[in-house]
Order: structure tokens, then sequence, then C-alpha cells
């Protein structure tokens, strides 16, 4: 069966890692034993081992620039021909990749979540599906923080700086206006229970082999 590639786009802090988890969830409960792969965008950050620390700080991690799109691109035509590909690990708190790398193997339905997903054309061509999960900007700041000094070792000085210099201007230049692309646009995040069921339906749709795409 060729796999259905489905992108979960939209700012950071919206809720697309929420979202991709909580379909999992659903698919699998739906239908025990389907595999699913999960992969995000924020893996193939480039890696900056060679630069001081102070540097990799002030990199705009919100340019297209930042990330090794080719390499995605790369990776996810191997999973469409059937081949596994090794996903690299990235170090939010180190801001440079990890020496390991994560096997994913091809299934049936893979999902990869990531803020620049669809501001790309080579990448965007290669979904089947397109989703922009839409949420206000004040509310993915307040979510931004919280997690982001539990999980990305940040300080609230250092999300502030970071969100205005870079996060807020590169959402209005490129994510933003990547919604277009979007084949549905999901308001709530991974909390709403109505659009997670939607997908959930065409991911059964399409993995019980009848799907169109
Ligand atoms: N609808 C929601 N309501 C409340 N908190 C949410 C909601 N969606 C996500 N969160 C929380 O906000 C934070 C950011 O969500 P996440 O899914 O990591 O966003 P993204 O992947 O878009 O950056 C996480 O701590 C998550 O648990
Ligand atoms: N070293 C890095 C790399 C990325 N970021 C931020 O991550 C955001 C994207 O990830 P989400 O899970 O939040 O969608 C993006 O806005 C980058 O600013 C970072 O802070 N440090």
């Amino acid at each position: 069966m060729t796999p259905c590639i489905i992108a979960i786009a939209g700012p950071s802090g919206s809720g697309k890692s929420l979202f991709a988890q909580t379909l999992v969830q659903a698919v699998r409960q739906a239908i025990p034993g389907l595999s699913l792969s999960v992969i995000a965008e924020d893996a193939y950050y480039r890696d900056q081992s060679s630069l001081p620390p102070a540097q990799r700080e002030q990199v705009n991690y919100d340019h297209p620039d930042a990330l090794e799109q080719a390499l995605l691109c790369e990776h996810l035509k191997a999973l469409r021909a059937g081949r596994p590909v090794a996903v690299p690990v990235y170090d939010y708190a180190r801001h440079t990749r990890s020496p390991q790398t994560r096997e994913v193997a091809p299934a049936p339905v893979i999902l990869v979540e990531g803020i620049l997903l669809l501001a790309d054309p080579d990448l965007r061509g290669l979904f089947d599906i397109r989703f922009y999960v839409d949420t206000p900007l004040d509310l993915c700041l307040l979510r931004r923080i919280e997690r982001d000094m539990a999980t990305r070792g940040r300080t609230l000085e250092s999300i502030t700086r970071q969100y205005e210099q870079s996060v807020r201007p590169m959402y209005h230049e490129f994510i933003r206006p990547s919604a277009r692309h979007a084949d549905m646009v999901i308001t709530g995040g991974g909390r709403n229970s109505v659009a997670v069921d939607v997908v959930r339906r065409l991911v059964q749709t399409h993995a019980q082999g009848d799907g169109s795409r």
C-alpha cells in the first residue's frame, strides 16, 4: 500500500505535537496494530556543533534556512518508496543535533509535524493531506513559555527575546501565509476532539485500503 503522508503545520505552541499524539492514540484505539510513524520537522534543524554555544543562541530558528529541508524531502521520498530512514535527534537545550539518530520505518500512515512544512513548495508537494493548526499567537506564546521553561532548558528572558526577534516576525513572513496551502485548518489544536475524529476517519479510510489518495 502506498503510504499516506500527512502534514500538520502551524505556529510554535499551536498544539501540533499534541494533535499528532492524540491522533495516534485515536487511530491505535480504532485499528489496533496499525503502524503509524511520526516525524517532527524540528529533527531537521541543522547541526551546529561547530559553533560556540553563545552563537547558536543567536540563530533565527524560525527561518526556513535553519532547517535541512532537503534531507526531510529525501526521507519522505524514501519512506514513500518503502525504505526506512535515520531521522536526526535534536537537542533544544544545546541547539544542535545529538550524535544518535532514530530509525523510522515505512508505515501506511506517516504524520509529519512542524512550523514550516507548508512554506516550501518542494516539501509541501510531498504530502497527501495538509493540515494547519490555527491557534491565536498570544496563546501560542503562553504555551511556549511554559513548555520551553519546563522541557527545553530556556529562561523567560531568552524566550521573550527570541519571540520578539524571530518567532513573531517569521510567523508573519512565512508561517501564517503558508496556511493557504492547507487542505483543512484546525482550531483548538490537540484538544479539538471533533477535528481529531475527522482526521482519524480519514486515516482509517486510507489504512483500510479504500482511500482515494
Ligand atoms: N488545546 C490546548 N489547550 C491547552 N494546552 C495545550 C493545547 N494544545 C497544546 N497544549 C500545550 O501547549 C504546549 C505546546 O503544545 P505543542 O503540541 O508542543 O505545540 P507545537 O507542537 O505546535 O509547538 C504543550 O505543553 C501542550 O501540552
Ligand atoms: N535550537 C532551537 C531550535 C528551534 N527552536 C524553536 O522551535 C520552534 C519550533 O518547534 P515547535 O515544537 O515549537 O513547533 C521554533 O519556533 C523555534 O524558534 C528553538 O527555540 N531553538
